[in-house]
């Protein structure tokens, strides 16, 4: 008998564009969502975008409360939970970068209360994605989490943010090729269901992004329209898979790991993309593909190396060598690197 059975659980309205800020409120209407709007922002993202929302739904006759987050941790959103509960929201809107949208989506999880994500950088993949991302003591947990009714991306905004922001979500996507070698290697050796649809969406979306990679500038704001699409699409396969697999392997465990052991040193994006270069070594050999990863990082100039990235080759060497710790994912690290071999990857790819 066939019994299987999955959800895919995906936006309604994916809002993309010059000045769609603008339109939160009709996105928000046309999902005939009730009650108090919740703004959950950090702080330049509020000034950029947040007091805009909220005085949209003001003007509109809603009563929008807000609350500033800092930190993607398990704290800030049980104080976006307590918020929500003390103001009585109605619904929950994210407006930041990726650990604004996280807390927002979990805390709306948990509510059960619907979730709109605004997001204000083209710097991560979880725009659209049901999961949230949060570190804990010696673990990073990928936890499944509210994915939103509604994305709204102002593509005027993603480009006056930071370029390094729209860089960290080109190597966000640039790393779906070597989480999808080890989402598949997982597959073949250890049995983890793999959905070729995803898989095939993942690695579609980061050949996309390197083909238009000449179209990828500082001052344009197309770029952020590219971008912000490859972001989207990540996401769907992440949805589609009903777990991260698509966008986070090896890469991802050696950045969770710098973000335990030299916290803020660099952003989400950047750390992953230099891990990708690596750990494309590990699957491929010095005569692989790692360069091709390198070239397209470099191509829309985001970091290739450690001092690039701000950290010391000791710094790379523990993280490689203990990322596979982080997290019970089988990927090309298997039950770990030696120290010979981390420093042998990490030289002949030029990342220290
Ligand atoms: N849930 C998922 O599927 C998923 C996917 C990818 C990344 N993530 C998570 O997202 C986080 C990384 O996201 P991030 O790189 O956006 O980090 P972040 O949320 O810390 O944002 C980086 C900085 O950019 C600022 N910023 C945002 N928009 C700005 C703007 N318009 N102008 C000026 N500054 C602005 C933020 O306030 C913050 O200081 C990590 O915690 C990562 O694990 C989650
Ligand atoms: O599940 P994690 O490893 O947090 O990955 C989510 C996201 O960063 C993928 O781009
Ligand atoms: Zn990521």
């Amino acid at each position: 008998m066939f019994d299987k059975s999955t959800w895919i659980r995906l936006p309604r309205n994916v809002v993309v564009g010059h000045g769609v800020l603008s339109e939160t409120l009709d996105a928000v209407e046309e999902l005939h969502l009730t009650g108090r709007p919740l703004v959950v922002s950090s702080p330049t993202p509020y000034e950029v975008a947040g007091t805009r929302v909220i005085d949209q739904f003001a003007d509109a006759g809603y009563d929008p409360d807000d609350i500033i987050v800092d930190e993607a941790s398990f704290d800030a959103v049980q104080s976006v939970i307590s918020h929500a509960e003390d103001v009585d929201a109605g619904f929950l809107l994210g407006v930041g970068g990726g650990k604004a949208i996280d807390i927002t989506k979990m805390a709306a999880d948990h509510l059960g209360k619907g979730f709109v994500s605004v997001p204000t950088a083209a710097s991560h993949d979880g725009i659209v994605s049901g999961r949230g991302s949060v570190p804990e003591k010696d673990t990073r947990h990928s936890v499944a989490a509210e994915p939103p009714l509604a994305v709204v991306a102002d593509t005027e905004i993603l480009a006056q943010a930071p370029w390094r922001l729209t860089t960290a979500g080109c190597a966000d996507i640039i790393s779906n090729y070597t989480a999808v070698r080890d989402w598949e290697l997982a597959h073949r050796l250890k049995n983890v269901p793999y959905s070729e649809y995803a898989g095939a969406l993942s690695q579609m979306t980061a050949e996309m992004l390197v083909e238009n990679a000449d179209s990828i500038k500082r001052n344009l704001e197309e770029s952020s329209w590219i971008v912000v699409k490859a972001l989207v699409s990540s996401g769907v396969a992440m949805s589609i898979a009903g777990s991260s697999r698509p966008a986070s392997g090896a890469e991802h465990l050696f950045s969770h790991q710098l973000d335990r052991i030299a916290p803020g040193a660099a952003l989400h994006g950047h750390q992953v993309g230099v891990g990708a270069i690596m750990t494309e070594y590990l699957h491929s050999g010095p005569q692989g593909r790692w360069r091709d990863v390198r070239d397209a990082l470099a191509a829309i100039g985001a970091p290739t190396t450690a001092a690039e990235l701000d950290i010391d080759r000791d710094t790379v060497i523990e993280a490689l060598t203990t990322a596979h710790e982080i997290r019970d994912r089988y990927t090309i690290l298997g039950d770990g690197m030696s120290e010979e071999a981390a420093v042998e990857a990490a030289t002949v790819t030029g990342v220290v």
